[in-house]
């Protein structure tokens, strides 16, 4: 393989992070991580969260080599970091810290840019970047030629995002990224980025003590406890529903948060109205609705207009173009929501949902929208 093929096989190979039995021990003996076995899967948001000085930061700056293991090993997809050269292998990871981390006497154009001119992009190229960047995290154009200090936090943060992400690397980390701003622009700044990486879809490593944050963005939480190792780490919803042990459920507060949901009733949202197709549509016409709406997966109707099933991308690429959808293996939901069920109860049908979406319907048992991890979470904060 010629070094450029590596290159090439680095920069798209698969972008999940392998924690095998990795352990951080500082020169002075703290034992910053102990023993962590943790995958951490391509293209999701994982978020560790816990009590300070429990090891979240250590964690983080091992996967760019800021920090190196003591022992165990790291993997990159198919890739020891440790074998990766430290420069190319950050050039490669977008880093987030909680301070924006700015070079003051840089404009913010040239601070967005900073990546892209040490892989050697041209003027143009740069300048065509920096101006897509600043539309994606919701920047004005105006502010390119500002220094940081003439922007508010707020701002500063997004040019963080913006200067992590300039050259489109497989693997962002972030630090507490919106710890140092009010929680008006907190909540403004989440909701956006949840936004963005449902369209950039990167393989996301970010770092916070606040619990509720961690359930409103993460795909999977790691809940880290006092001495570096993991207590728990799982989705939002079988945090919930199923914590761990007695420090997972004083941590999240699970009886609280599950309180607060049994008393919220579905039809006290605006539902999702959801991707629906009806049980006698052919595959590929269904197959093109998912790929119009980045959806990985379609409610199948009956006739009355009930839900029939849920079928995933997955299926729909095997089967055949002209093949109805109901001749194909539909996977039923075990629970049926209805207008009247609260949220609580959404919770438990999510977790056995295939998709983790589940259909609701009006006490016709006709389809009404569906509910999904997401949604569910966002009421939750
Ligand atoms: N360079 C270092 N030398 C010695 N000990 C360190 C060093 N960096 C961190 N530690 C210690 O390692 C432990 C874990 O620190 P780390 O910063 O990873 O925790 P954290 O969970 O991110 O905490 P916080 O939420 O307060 O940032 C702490 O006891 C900390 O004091």
């Amino acid at each position: 393989m010629t070094r450029r093929d590596a290159t090439k096989e680095e920069e798209q190979g698969s972008s999940a992070i392998v924690f095998e039995g990795v352990s951080k021990r500082y020169p002075d003996g703290t034992v910053a991580v102990e023993h962590l076995d943790l995958t951490l899967p391509a293209g999701e948001l994982t978020v560790l969260v816990g009590p300070s000085g429990c090891g979240k930061t250590t964690t983080l700056r091992m996967i760019n080599r800021l920090e190196n293991p003591s022992e165990g090993r790291l993997m990159i997809g198919e890739q020891d970091v440790m074998r990766i050269d430290a420069t190319r292998l950050r050039r490669r990871i977008g880093y987030v810290m909680q301070h924006s981390g700015l070079f003051p006497h840089h404009t913010i154009a040239d601070n967005i840019a900073t990546v892209p001119r040490l892989l050697g992009w041209n003027k143009k190229r740069r300048r065509e970047r920096v101006d897509e960047l600043i539309e994606l995290v919701g920047l004005e154009p105006s502010l390119a030629s500002r220094y940081p200090h003439q922007l508010s936090g707020g701002q500063q943060q997004r040019v963080g995002l913006a200067r992590a992400l300039a050259a489109d690397p497989p693997i962002l980390l972030m630090d507490e990224p919106f710890a140092a701003v009010d929680p008006i622009v907190r909540h403004r700044l989440q909701q956006e980025f949840l936004d963005l990486q449902r369209r950039v879809q990167k393989t996301i490593v970010m770092v916070t003590h606040d619990i509720d944050e961690a359930m409103k963005l993460g795909d999977r939480v790691a809940i880290f406890e006092p001495g570096g190792a993991v207590a728990q780490f799982d989705t939002p919803s079988r945090l919930l529903a199923a914590p761990a042990s007695d420090f997972v459920i004083d941590f999240i507060g699970a009886d609280r948060e599950l309180r607060r949901l049994a008393l919220k009733r579905l039809d006290s949202l605006t539902l999702d109205s959801g991707l629906t197709a009806p049980f006698d549509e052919v595959v590929s016409r269904a197959r093109s609705y998912l790929q119009q709406a980045g959806s990985g997966g379609i409610v199948v109707l009956d006739s009355d207009h009930a839900p029939l099933g849920w079928l995933g991308w997955e299926q729909l690429k095997r089967a055949g173009d002209a093949t109805r959808l109901d001749a194909l293996d539909l996977q039923p939901w075990r629970h049926r929501l209805y207008l009247h069920d609260n949220l609580r109860t959404a919770l438990n049908a999510l977790i056995s949902a295939p998709g983790e979406v589940v259909p609701v319907v009006n006490d016709e048992g006709h389809y009404v929208g569906v509910i999904d991890r997401l949604q569910l979470t966002r009421q939750l904060v």
